[in-house]
């Protein structure tokens, strides 16, 4: 066999999805990636470290780190109140940019990316047994669009319907460099990470073992 028609660095092939959700596999830069990884290792070593949020008294088996405002089930703050009480990092200008080219990129309507102005982040660290139920993303007041960031190794991403955890839903796979955007009609959907695969994330990406994923949204909330 030929390698050079080695198939196995062509991704699978972009799922239909329901209206305002995006799938734009391999959107940030190897050299993007990186660089986002190493903010990530700089926001743990912050005055709030990564942190299980307690759900219904279960801690989640991701790590999460908070910028701009602070998330716990189901409430936004300035201060880390469920950890150690300090406020969280500011919202960088550069995060903020960099929602708005997504939002440009993958709904193609440049009014709305101008407008669209994220004030939390939530990055998340997976290890090899890492999950996340199926759940909405709702403790935000505005329903501006969620901007999702995929680093390191490849997750099974479930991304289902408005109503319930259940089917109708779709599975794809989102790996190192990945956006996924989930706005409009689509902006309440239920969604989880199932799975993890470990040891494939690529070598330029910067992040040996696990996934990262960070989120940006508008919480609609002021001070
Ligand atoms: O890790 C992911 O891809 C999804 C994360 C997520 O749904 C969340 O942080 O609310
Ligand atoms: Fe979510």
């Amino acid at each position: 066999m030929n390698s050079l028609f080695d198939d196995a660095d062509i991704p699978p092939p972009v799922p239909e999805l329901p209206e305002g959700a995006h799938y734009l596999p391999g959107w940030l830069t190897a050299e993007q990636q990186r660089w986002l990884v190493h903010r990530f290792f700089e926001w743990a070593q912050g005055p709030v470290p990564p942190r299980g949020a307690l759900v219904r008294g279960h801690e989640m088996s991701v790590k999460t780190v908070c910028l701009g405002w602070h998330w716990r089930p189901y409430q936004y703050t300035r201060d880390a109140v469920d950890v150690n009480g300090n406020r969280v990092l500011d919202f960088p200008d550069w995060l903020i940019r960099l929602g708005q080219k997504a939002i440009a990129e993958a709904t193609g309507d440049a009014a709305a990316a101008a407008h669209y102005q994220p004030d939390a982040a939530l990055a998340n660290y997976y290890d090899e047994h890492a999950h996340m139920g199926m759940h909405q993303d709702r403790d935000e007041k505005s329903r501006a669009p969620v901007v999702s960031l995929s680093l390191g190794d490849t997750c099974r991403f479930r991304f289902g319907n408005t109503e319930n955890r259940n089917k109708p839903y779709q599975d794809l796979e989102l790996r190192s460099g990945d956006l996924f955007v989930f706005g409009g009609p689509s902006r309440l959907a239920y969604h989880g990470v199932t799975q993890v695969y470990p040891g494939t994330a690529p070598a330029h990406c910067g992040l040996d073992t696990g996934r990262i994923n960070i989120t940006l949204r508008e919480t609609g909330l002021s001070t």
